[in-house]
């Protein structure tokens, strides 16, 4: 797969989605991007010195180098950590190379719009290492002979500059069009879901089960893949898990999901007990790069087999909510849901059976309502 290729692809074809008749009115653009993407670039030409690292790739190879300089179970202390895939990069590939910086998904296609190389925003540098609470990288990273690499780093929704001149008038969007720092997905999703007061939280049911938790209290604890990012002066603790939509994709057809689900009486607990993972490892709220999918044994019904893979998947995210609980974060009160699980009712509640919870599906479940709240509001503060 040419993932540079078709990120890129993928951004100009919607710009060109944009209705001719809106374009005038779009002032500001920003963008989220899967959190720990990773891509190390010639700082000359902008150009990609290597394929991408993905936000699920782990670099075991790495781990052993960033642990002897990171302190104890710090957020970049695990093999998925953007820092992991810069050294092992760097120990593989890089020390020849002299000009290069690091980009995550989301920064490296904002590049393009605003033409400012080497400027991400700190939710996507929270996983290199960036210190959102310093602002500023901790000086036990700067030491490394790596750390020119590294992106200067913004507040999400910030603007960077304007539209490059050559985009805005082939597409017809305003002079003053803004292209501000963006998010990583679930964040965004966060943001989507405008939940505002401590102890909400909102669970991304897309490819993945990301969980963000608004709490007063920061908490990081590599061991169980747990992390803090930064919103405004609180904190959304959570972490992602392999589990979710990709696991679900594999098996069903989104058809297939949804008149299956028909079937499922959410009341009744499934007696089925997996852990689904479309392969081997584990990010939240285990933290174990060898664990196995467990998805059998596989019953006659596809209902039951469904309902069984969702109870497994809510079984998860419950004992996602009680661990960061258990680390010391604000307890949580209510379960907003984002992301294309969303739209499974039945899903949602055997989340709220398991969960014990209220969880219902917030207004907006597309990650990018909430990259354009970041793009609205970086164009409001900047006028
Ligand atoms: N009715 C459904 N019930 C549960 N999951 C669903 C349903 N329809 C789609 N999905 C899942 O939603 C996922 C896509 O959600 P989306 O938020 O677009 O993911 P991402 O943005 O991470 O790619 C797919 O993996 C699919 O399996
Ligand atoms: O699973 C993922 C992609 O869907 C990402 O890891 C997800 O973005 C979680 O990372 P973060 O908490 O930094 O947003």
């Amino acid at each position: 797969m040419d993932w540079i290729r078709s990120w890129k692809t993928t951004l100009f074809s919607l710009l060109g989605d944009v209705p001719i008749d809106l374009r005038p009115f779009i002032s500001s653009i920003s963008i989220d991007g899967t959190s720990a993407t990773t891509i190390i670039l010639d700082s000359n030409t902008g150009e990609p010195l290597w394929r991408p690292f993905l936000y699920n790739e782990s670099c075991p190879d790495a781990l052993p180098f960033v642990k002897a300089i990171a302190p104890a179970n710090h957020t970049v202390c695990s093999g998925t950590s953007t820092l992991c895939k810069l050294v092992s990069w760097w120990n593989n590939e890089g020390a020849s190379k002299k000009s290069a910086v690091l980009l995550h998904q989301a920064d490296w296609l904002l590049w393009f719009l605003h033409g400012k190389l080497g400027v991400s925003d700190y939710n996507n540098a929270l996983k290199v290492g960036y210190d959102p609470e310093l602002e500023s990288y901790p000086s036990w990273l700067l030491s490394q002979p790596y750390s020119e690499l590294l992106p200067s780093v913004k507040a999400p929704g910030t603007v960077i500059g304007l539209l490059k001149e050559a985009i805005r008038t082939e597409l017809g969007f305003p002079k003053d069009c803004a292209v501000c720092t963006g998010t990583t997905d679930s964040i965004a999703a966060f943001l989507a879901a405008r939940a505002t007061e401590p102890g909400k939280a909102v669970t991304s049911l897309g490819s993945t089960l990301a969980i963000k938790l608004l709490s007063t209290s920061r908490i990081e604890d590599a061991r169980f893949g747990v992390y803090s990012h930064r919103l405004d002066d609180k904190w959304l603790v959570g972490g992602a898990s392999n589990t979710g939509g990709a696991v679900l994709r594999q098996i069903f057809t989104d058809e297939q999901l949804q008149k299956l689900s028909e079937h499922i009486n959410p009341m009744e607990a499934s007696p089925l007990d997996y852990y689904p993972l479309k392969a081997a490892g584990e990010r939240f709220p285990v933290a174990d790069p060898k664990m196995l999918p467990r998805l059998n044994p596989r019953p006659q019904s596809d209902v039951e087999y469904l309902h069984g893979i969702l109870e497994s998947m809510a079984r998860i995210e419950a004992k996602a909510y009680s661990l960061l609980k258990e680390l010391g974060a604000t307890q949580v009160e209510e379960v907003f849901t984002a992301g294309g699980g969303a739209k499974n009712e039945k899903w949602t509640k055997i989340r709220e059976r398991v969960l014990g919870l209220p969880v219902r599906r917030a207004t907006q479940t597309e990650a990018a309502y909430g990259a354009a709240l970041l793009a609205l509001k970086a164009k409001q503060s900047n006028i």
